[in-house]
């Protein structure tokens, strides 16, 4: 059977207007495991009140980080593609959940190259119901509507693989190295609490206090929260960095529900106020550098942090298309090519 590669990423608007940004949130907004209530309570808070505010004040920051061959998570997400392109023999195809570059494209050129297996790479380090399981699901409805005779086995999340947390330590070094930062903030994308709870499938080791997420679980292999703090549990352990010098936070809050904290704005705040001068953050939930990194942090991040008294603010780009982030994918490729059938 001939073997190919599905890499999938979140998506963007088509261009930073206003109106293809409202296209584009319409479809992500929707989505029932990002905005998980009911139908018709989604149709009345998305259509009925964030479509009429948001996209306007979402294509404004868009257009601050927009690049002229288009949106910096495409872009580098399509420079990705090519680079692992060349480093493995099955031909690679990219998709995003979102947008007008979708999973049933990308499964369609696989099966234009001939392909029946396909290896099925979400881009995201840690398992969340709004990010990698809506991806699996939208991909079997695909493969069992259109491609029925194709074979799709996924990339486990991979936050805990040694390797990964070898390039990623290896990447924020590299990074840091002339830096004199006092504080490195591991700032994660937030989701709300209840898609924690939601995702235990031990229906009871989700607290979200303490400690659960320290206690081993059966949960964990779903547990957004846990696979975070694990992320930089090891990159800290790896690093030898010393405790009190490193935090996690989670950013880009959405809405009045209670999300994963601590909240990163209120963190950069914290640690300006408590006399910080030199931070550094890293954003480890995302593979490629976009709007919640470009502009989120690397911009409002900065202005809130010089406001409470901080002067030097480093962001750590994301792996984007690093050379050592390429050749691990390739290795992940294939050894998943050299598995056999059904094994
Ligand atoms: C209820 C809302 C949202 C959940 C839950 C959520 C989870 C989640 N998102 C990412 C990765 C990205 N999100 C991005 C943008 C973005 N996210 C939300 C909402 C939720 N995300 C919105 C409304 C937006 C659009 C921008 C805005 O209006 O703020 C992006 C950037 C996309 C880009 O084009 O650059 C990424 C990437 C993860 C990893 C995640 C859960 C773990
Ligand atoms: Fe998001
Ligand atoms: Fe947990």
């Amino acid at each position: 059977m001939k073997k190919g590669i599905l890499m999938v990423n979140l998506g963007s608007p088509d261009s930073p207007t206003p109106k293809d940004v409202k296209t584009y949130l319409g479809e992500f907004l929707m989505d029932e495991r990002v905005i998980d209530v009911p139908l018709w309570a989604r149709t009345l808070l998305v259509k009925g009140i964030i479509l009429n505010t948001r996209p306007k004040q979402s294509a404004k920051a868009y257009q601050k980080i927009w690049w002229e061959n288009g949106s910096p998570l495409i872009v580098l997400s399509e420079q990705l593609k090519e680079k692992v392109q060349e480093k493995v023999d099955y031909p690679v195809a990219l998709a995003m959940r979102y947008g007008s570059m979708t999973i049933k494209k990308g499964l369609q050129e696989l099966v234009d190259k001939g392909v029946e297996e396909v290896f099925l790479i979400p881009l995201y380090p840690q398992f969340a119901m709004a990010t990698t399981e809506t991806i699996l699901v939208l991909a079997e409805e695909v493969r069992a509507q259109h491609f029925p005779n194709v074979k799709i086995q996924d990339l486990p999340a991979f936050y805990n693989n040694e390797d990964y947390i070898n390039v990623l330590s290896n990447s924020i070094q590299h990074h840091l190295k002339d830096k004199d930062y006092e504080h490195l903030l591991f700032s994660y994308h937030g989701v709300p609490e209840r898609h924690i709870r939601k995702s235990d499938i031990t229906k009871s080791h989700c607290k979200i206090d303490g400690s659960c997420c320290a206690t081993p679980s059966p949960a964990h292999e779903f547990c957004y929260r846990h696979q975070c703090k694990e992320v930089t549990r090891l990159v800290a352990e790896k690093l030898n960095l010393k405790p009190d010098t490193y935090s996690t936070s989670f950013q880009s809050r959405l809405g009045f529900d209670p999300w994963l904290q601590p909240y990163t704005d209120r963190t950069i705040e914290r640690l300006g106020k408590k006399g910080i001068k030199n931070m550094a953050i890293v954003t480890p939930a995302f593979v490629s550098d976009c709007l919640e990194t470009l502009e989120e942090i690397a911009m409002e991040g900065e202005e809130l942090f010089h406001e409470v008294g901080g002067k030097e603010f480093t962001t750590v780009p994301c792996l984007n298309s690093d050379q050592p982030w390429v050749d691990l994918l390739a290795q992940w490729i294939n050894d998943w090519a050299k598995t056999p059938v059904n094994a």
